[in-house]
């Protein structure tokens, strides 16, 4: 049990990676808050999951988007389990879009809600670790997108980038404080954000060719790595950023 006790808080947590995140942490032996958008039946459905493995877990539902949902999120946390141990910036989107016509509103959202959004809740769960005194963990579910870019991901990688980015300045000022931050880089993992990208004629056997590995990642593909950062294994790791992508990236030709 690599999270036996700790407390995990996880944006976007009803589906697919943070979902994976949710569920790998609870086998790991971690309490779980999940933050999530939309719909409820989701959210409950993996607090029940977690239960179901002898874990405790609350849903907190919140727009991450807006500053109030990150410092509202840690309060019901603590309220909940009295300390936040671990935290996985995992919410985002994707509207793919061509850049030449990108309606400035897509533009605004994609930034608000995976960069914007991945700032304030840092900021609310780093406070709050700093308050408590015994360090932390902190892991953004950046993407390969940080590092390469997208026809119609114009607005989306940036926002990647910008979140490893700002994983490695919150390590040089968190370091003092005993918290961690690291990002986590997947690949095309299948899930609801790509699903229609994946559904156009030959594009998900196209991606499959190109993963050494010969297949698509799964949520818990992802939660290994994010386990493994949260845990005491991960202790000297921060400022640092691993690629889960079947070797996708390294595959120019
Ligand atoms: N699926 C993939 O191939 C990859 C995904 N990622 C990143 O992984 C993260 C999770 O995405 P997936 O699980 O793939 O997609 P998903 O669409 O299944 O999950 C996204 C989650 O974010 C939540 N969310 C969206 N807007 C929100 C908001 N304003 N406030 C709170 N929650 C909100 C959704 O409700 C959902 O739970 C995203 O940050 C994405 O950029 C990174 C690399 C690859
Ligand atoms: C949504 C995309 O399929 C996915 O998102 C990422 O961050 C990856 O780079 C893929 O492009």
């Amino acid at each position: 049990m690599l999270l036996q006790d700790k407390v995990v808080l996880i944006t976007g947590g009803s589906q697919g990676i943070g979902a994976g995140a949710a569920l790998g942490c609870a086998e790991h032996g971690a309490h779980v808050a999940i933050n999530y958008h939309g719909n409820s039946a989701d959210a409950e459905k993996v607090v029940a999951e977690v239960r179901k493995k002898g874990r405790r877990a609350i849903a907190v539902k919140g727009d991450v988007a807006d500053a109030s949902t990150a410092t509202a999120f840690v309060k019901a946390a603590v309220q909940e389990f009295g300390k936040v141990d671990v935290f996985v910036s995992n919410a985002g989107i994707c509207p793919f879009h061509s850049f030449l016509d990108m309606p400035q509103e897509t533009l605004e959202r994609t930034l608000k809600v995976n960069l914007h959004g991945a700032y304030y809740m840092t900021q609310a769960a780093a406070n709050q670790m700093k308050d408590q005194g015994h360090g932390g963990s902190i892991v953004a579910i950046s993407s390969i997108s940080a590092l390469v870019g997208g026809e119609y991901q114009t607005h989306y990688t940036p926002t990647k980038a910008g979140v490893h980015s700002l994983m490695q300045s919150c390590a040089i000022a968190l370091g003092r404080y005993g918290i961690r931050c690291n990002s986590v880089m997947p690949g095309t993992i299948a899930t609801s954000i790509n699903k229609e990208d994946l559904a156009q004629p030959g594009k998900r056997e196209y991606m499959e060719g190109r993963i050494p590995l010969g297949r698509l990642g799964r949520p818990d593909d992802v939660a290994g790595c994010v386990v493994f950062l949260a845990s005491d294994l991960a202790r000297y790791v921060t400022g640092a950023s691993v690629l889960v992508d079947g070797g996708l990236f390294v595959n120019l030709q």
